[in-house]
């Protein structure tokens, strides 16, 4: 079994409290992305979990045993970061095949794991290649095979994509997820700071606000139904838009939060606001308009629209798709 239980975890460097009281299950073959905003704990609970940081309380257990004072090599964990970490003077094969001759392993099974995770990768034409002769995607999937060659329980995945080109990323991802298809009961474990792959890999997501689990959930679970105000405004791009004050009280809250797609636009609309310029991205496009509030509010029309800066725009976020919140930054259903 490779399901992850975390209880009562804690994290200080010196004075520096990092993670505070983290409780998490995931289970076994689930994959779960954790994200937040910069410096909120993601990489530091992933070390923890990997063995390559000790924890300062609580426990860590991995299909039931506790890791705790486990090495990170007996862990059964393998780990991919955004820097591929390719040993350069080694081919493709060797660089897969390294984990495995160090343990003495016989040469027939290097060869078939390190095969069979090729063919999985689609890097079965490059094993006789040098890493300075691939492309960034293909140098970061031979990091991915020289995890997956060692059967790891658990797979922890930093960031591993975020050193590629946009059109790279977007191909590895898909084979990220390709993968996971094809390892149901490897356990994956993702931090990222992008919104699509959390939302596109995730069977749920993890979202950490200062070293605190802020909600955990599937990716629509956190999109439609948020429990703070944070996670509102964290998942989703563009962020949910919140309306405060006067334009708040006719929903008897603190805060509104309408999501640029439910902001529909027509002459009878509760609000108002000037345009400030609008995006047209060819799908679709996003009207930004100023309400007087500190940032503007998005308006998110299918294809193109043609709202000139000035023009005054009538809108009402589409009923039933709008989110209240007291003071406190809670939900109120
Ligand atoms: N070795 C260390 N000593 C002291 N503080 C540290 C150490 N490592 C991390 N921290 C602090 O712990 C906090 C969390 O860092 P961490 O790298 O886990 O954040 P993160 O969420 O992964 O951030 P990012 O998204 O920017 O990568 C930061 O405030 C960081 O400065």
């Amino acid at each position: 079994m490779s399901d992850l239980k975390i209880t009562n975890l804690y994290k200080s460097y010196q004075n520096t409290h990092v993670l505070h009281d983290i409780n998490l299950t995931i289970n076994s073959g689930e994959f779960v992305v954790f994200v937040g905003p910069s410096g909120c704990g993601k990489s530091t609970l992933l070390r923890c979990i990997s063995g390559l940081e000790t924890i300062s309380s609580g426990t860590l257990a991995i299909g039931g045993e506790v890791m705790n004072d486990v090495t990170a090599s007996k862990r059964g964990i393998a780990m991919v970061f955004q820097s591929y970490a390719l040993y350069p003077h080694m081919t493709v094969f060797d660089n897969m095949a390294y984990a495995l001759k160090l343990q003495h392993r016989p040469k027939e099974e290097i060869r078939a794991k390190v095969e069979a995770a090729a063919a999985k990768l689609q890097l079965t034409p490059y094993l006789d290649r040098h890493p300075r002769t691939l492309s960034g995607g293909q140098r970061q999937r031979v990091a991915i095979g020289r995890a997956i060659v060692r059967d790891p329980k658990v797979f922890l995945f930093d960031e591993p994509l975020s050193n590629l080109d946009a059109a790279l990323r977007v191909a590895t991802r898909l084979e990220i997820a390709r993968l996971k298809e094809s390892l149901p009961n490897t356990t994956m474990i993702y931090v990222t700071h992008d919104q699509v792959e959390a939302m596109t890999l995730a069977d749920r997501i993890v979202v950490l606000n200062a070293g605190r689990v802020e909600q955990v959930g599937t990716p629509m679970e956190l999109y439609e139904t948020p429990q703070s105000l944070f996670v509102a405004g964290f998942i989703g791009s563009p962020k949910m838009n919140f309306l405060t004050g006067a334009d708040a009280a006719s929903f008897d809250a603190h805060t509104v939060g309408v999501r640029a797609e439910h902001m529909e636009i027509g002459n009878d609309g509760i609000w108002s606001g000037k345009v400030i310029y609008t995006e047209n991205l060819g799908s679709d496009s996003y009207v930004y308009v100023d309400m007087g509030g500190n940032e503007p509010v998005v308006l998110r029309q299918a294809g193109k629209t043609n709202h000139p800066p000035g023009e005054v725009l009538r809108f009402s976020p589409r009923p039933g798709s709008f989110h209240r919140f007291d003071a406190s930054g809670k939900p109120m259903r």
